[in-house]
C-alpha cells in the first residue's frame, strides 16, 4: 500500500514563518486561507476588486492585488478557476514570483496540459484536496479533514515535498490522509472521477432514476426522496465503512436487488464508456474542448447549465429541502 501521511508524520515547521499567498477566495481559496490561518500560518490573499475581495477583507485577511500578494509570498497557491489561471499567471504572477519561492496549485490541469510553464527558479507543487472546498473548511472546523494528494513538479530548493506536506497539514488534510502523486496522475484521475463517477456520473444516474419513476406516473416527491435524498444516506454508510457497511445496514431484499439489478444498469458497457472518457482526458481532447469552450464565451456550458437548472428535480428538491431545517443550508 502507498505511504499515507498523517499529522504525526509531517513537520509543520516546513511552512512555519513562511508567507502563504492564496490567490483566489472561492470554494477552495476561502477554505485554504481560513484553515491555514487557524493552523497558525501567515496568510495573505491576492484578488481582483469584487465580491471575493470584499468577503476576504470582511473575514479579516490582508487582501492585496494578485501581483502585490505574490511579490511577498514564499508560497503562492493559485486557487483561481482553471480556465482563468493562464491569463492571470502571465499578467500578474509569473514576473512577481520570488526566487526560490514555491508556486502551488490544487489541480494539475494547467501545468500538465502546458497552459502554464513555471519559471526554472521556483519550486512547483500540488496540494489537491479530494473534496469540495466548502467541505474542506467545514470538516476542518469539525476537527476532521478532507484527504489530499500532493505532488512535486519542480524542486529547486530541495524542500518542495516537505513544504507541500506541511501545507496539506495546514489545511487539515493530514487528519484524513495525504498521499503522494504526480501532476499527471492527479489531473487525469480528478478529471475522470468528476466526469464519470462523481458529478457527471451521479447527476446522470439520479436524473435517469427520477425520470424513470416520474414518467411511470409516480409522485415527484417520492422520486426525489428515493433517488436523491436517500443517496446521501446510502453513501454516508459507504463513506464510513465501505460497501460492506452499507450492505450490512440495508435489507436483504435491497441487497438482492443490488446484486441482480445493479449490474443490469451499470455494467461492462458502462465501463467501456468510462474508458472512452479516460482516453479523451489522457490524449488532451477534453482539455482542448474545455479551453476552446471558454475562449468562445461558454455557449454550450451556459445553455446546458440553464437547461439543467430547469430540470423538474430542481423545483421539487428546493421545495422539500426548505421544509427540512436540518438539511445544511446551500453554500451560496
Ligand atoms: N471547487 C473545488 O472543490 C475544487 C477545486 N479545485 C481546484 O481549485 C482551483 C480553484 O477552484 P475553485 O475554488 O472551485 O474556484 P472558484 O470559482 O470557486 O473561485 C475562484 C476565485 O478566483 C477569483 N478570481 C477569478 N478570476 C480572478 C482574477 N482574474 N483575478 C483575481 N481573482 C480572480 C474569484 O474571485 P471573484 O469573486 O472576483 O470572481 C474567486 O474568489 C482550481 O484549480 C480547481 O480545479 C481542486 C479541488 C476541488
Ligand atoms: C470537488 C472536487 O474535487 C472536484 C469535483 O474535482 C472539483 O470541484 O474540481
Amino acid at each position: 500500500m502507498a505511504k499515507v501521511y498523517y499529522d504525526k508524520d509531517i513537520n509543520t515547521a516546513s511552512l512555519q514563518g513562511k508567507t502563504v499567498a492564496i490567490v483566489g477566495y472561492g470554494s477552495q481559496g476561502h477554505a485554504h486561507a481560513q484553515n491555514l490561518r487557524d493552523s497558525g500560518h501567515n496568510v495573505i490573499v491576492g484578488l481582483r476588486k469584487g465580491k471575493s475581495f470584499d468577503k476576504a477583507k470582511e473575514e479579516g485577511f490582508d487582501v492585496r492585488t494578485v501581483g502585490e500578494a505574490v511579490k511577498d509570498a514564499d508560497v503562492t497557491m493559485v486557487l483561481l478557476p482553471d480556465e482563468g489561471q493562464p491569463k492571470v499567471y502571465e499578467a500578474e504572477i509569473k514576473d512577481n514570483l520570488k526566487e526560490n519561492s514555491a508556486l502551488a496549485f490544487a489541480h494539475g490541469f494547467n501545468v500538465h496540459f502546458n497552459q502554464i510553464v513555471p519559471p526554472e527558479n521556483v519550486d512547483v507543487f500540488l496540494v489537491a484536496p479530494k473534496g469540495p472546498g466548502h467541505l474542506v473548511r467545514r470538516t476542518y472546523q469539525e476537527e476532521a479533514g478532507v484527504p489530499a494528494l500532493y505532488g512535486v513538479f519542480q524542486d529547486v530548493t530541495g524542500n518542495a515535498s516537505d513544504v507541500a506536506k506541511a501545507y496539506a497539514q495546514g489545511i487539515g488534510a493530514a487528519r484524513a490522509g495525504v498521499l503522494e502523486t504526480s501532476f499527471q496522475e492527479e489531473t487525469e484521475t480528478d478529471l475522470f472521477g468528476e466526469q464519470a463517477v462523481l458529478c457527471g456520473g451521479l447527476t446522470s444516474l439520479v436524473k435517469a432514476g427520477f425520470e424513470t419513476l416520474t414518467e411511470a406516473g409516480y409522485q415527484p416527491e417520492v422520486a426525489y426522496f428515493e433517488c436523491l435524498h436517500e443517496l446521501k444516506l446510502i453513501v454516508d454508510l459507504m463513506y464510513e465503512g465501505g460497501m460492506e457497511n452499507m450492505r450490512y445496514s440495508i435489507s436483504d431484499t435491497a441487497q438482492w436487488g443490488d446484486f441482480v439489478s445493479g449490474p443490469r444498469v451499470i455494467n461492462e458497457e458502462t465501463k467501456a464508456r468510462m474508458g472512452e472518457v479516460l482516453t479523451e482526458i489522457q490524449n488532451g481532447q477534453f482539455a482542448k474542448g474545455w479551453i476552446l469552450e471558454n475562449q468562445a464565451g461558454r455557449p454550450q456550458y451556459n445553455a446546458i447549465n440553464n437547461s439543467e437548472y430547469n430540470h423538474p428535480i430542481t423545483a421539487v428538491g428546493q421545495e422539500l429541502r426548505d421544509l427540512m431545517p436540518f438539511v445544511q443550508n446551500p453554500i451560496r
